[in-house]
């Protein structure tokens, strides 16, 4: 089975770090041959520093890694196409899907061809309105082809959320384990008494107030910062023109230590370590839950706020199973976090802590109940393909989205 999967990267590392890592998953545990299309492969490179940005093709991690150029190459699209987030396809690789292919025993329909499978998988949203619309078919207006919208989520009626084989029991076995996890990122353990955070946020994040507000907690803080944007705001801070990795500042009960930024994979071994995790856009999010511990997410800013409501949906499911008073102070923190206006309250919402820890566990053994979205995903593709389905009958359940998707 091959799938292509095309990214356009809009900005910073969400886009091209959901398809990294969907890619990795299905060539390692779905034996599928993908091939990843990329129209900006230095973004890659910080997640994955064996990637080379010259080559036009290359393998790495069991994927097939393409520059996506212009003018669009004659190339036979795969089986599976999915474009990421709305991405627009090449015309002309629209054009041949349209082509029927000839079938393989196992998948011929009355006339010999197979149906190729087009995915539009998009944002991950808790709102509710996901469920309706996930799997949802939209027919081309001019081609004999069908678009289907797949939407991650977080209930068994939406995609699901990514999770490779195993991931819990190798967070588990790490965290029983923690002084091995440090030393292997070639980091300290942390003293006595000191919390751990990991800070990943965008640089209009109000970072000198949170900065400002460790420095003042009643107990010791290690802020791990990777390389990024945030750093310059933080150099403000702490009087310094630039800051680097290896940079070490020590104000009040504060220690912040700037890092590398690491490889996915070393990522995840920070987010299961640390105490609390800040992270933002929808990669780093989802991670920081399956780290199953206290997490802070700033989310990525839409036109007319609409994010607001997006934090909103994820907060009240996310709250759900904590007491008033501390979903009250989860939300408080949120709130700050993302623009509310309001004082960072860290003391407010770390002498909970305790609490909060046994939440972000029980929060993460719920969620790991359902499906993993890449299986739902192969589960959904293999559906609209098998020979005894037509178009007709898979998009009942579904419905149709119109022609709108093509606009
Ligand atoms: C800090 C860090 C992150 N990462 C990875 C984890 C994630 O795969 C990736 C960051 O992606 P995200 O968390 O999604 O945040 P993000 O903000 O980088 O990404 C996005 O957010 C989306 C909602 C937007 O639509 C996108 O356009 C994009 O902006 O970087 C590392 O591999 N190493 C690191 O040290």
């Amino acid at each position: 089975m091959r799938w292509d999967i095309f990214c356009h990267v809009i900005d910073n590392y969400g886009d091209i770090g959901v398809c990294w890592r969907l890619s990795r998953q299905l060539a390692a545990e779905h034996g599928i041959s993908v091939r990843l299309w990329v129209d900006d492969l230095a973004s890659l490179q910080p997640l994955c520093p064996a990637v080379d940005t010259r080559l036009a093709v290359q393998h790495c991690q069991g994927v097939e890694l393409r520059k996506w150029v212009e003018p669009w190459p004659d190339v036979e699209p795969a089986e599976v196409v999915i474009e990421a987030f709305g991405c627009e396809l090449p015309q002309r690789y629209v054009e041949a899907m349209a082509i029927p292919r000839p079938c393989q025993p196992d998948q011929c329909s009355e006339d010999k061809t197979t149906k190729r499978v087009w995915i539009n998988l998009e944002y991950l949203s808790a709102e509710s309105w996901v469920e309706g619309c996930h799997g949802l078919a939209s027919p081309h207006p001019r081609l004999p082809l069908t678009k289907y919208f797949f939407f991650p989520g977080f209930s068994a009626a939406t995609g699901g959320l990514l999770r490779e084989a195993g991931l819990l029991a190798q967070r588990a076995a790490r965290q029983r384990q923690p002084a091995t996890g440090w030393r292997q990122l070639g980091l300290p353990e942390p003293e006595t008494g000191q919390t751990t955070v990991s800070l990943f946020c965008y640089d209009h994040a109000p970072i000198s107030a949170l900065l400002a507000a460790w420095a003042a907690a009643s107990m010791p803080v290690r802020c791990l910062l990777p390389m990024g944007k945030a750093l310059a705001q933080a150099a403000g801070w702490a009087g310094k023109t630039a800051l680097k990795a290896g940079d070490r500042v020590m104000r009040g009960n504060l220690t912040l230590q700037v890092i590398p930024f690491l490889t996915q994979a070393d990522y995840d071994h920070l987010l299961w370590l640390c105490d609390c995790n800040f992270v933002r856009g929808e990669d780093s999010f989802v991670r920081a839950q399956w780290a199953a511990r206290p997490l802070v997410w700033q989310i990525y800013p839409q036109a007319d706020n609409a994010h607001q409501v997006k934090l909103e949906a994820f907060l009240a499911r996310y709250c759900q199973g904590l007491s008033n008073d501390d979903a009250a102070a989860v939300r408080r923190f949120h709130g700050c976090w993302n623009g509310g206006g309001r004082l960072l309250d860290w003391d407010g919402f770390w002498w909970r802590r305790a609490r909060l820890q046994a939440h972000a566990q029980a929060w993460a053994t719920q969620l790991a109940q359902a499906a993993d979205l890449a299986s739902n995903l192969v589960d959904f593709c293999m559906n609209q393909q098998a020979p005894d389905q037509s178009n007709d009958s898979t998009m009942q359940g579904a419905g149709t989205l119109g022609q709108t998707a093509y606009d």
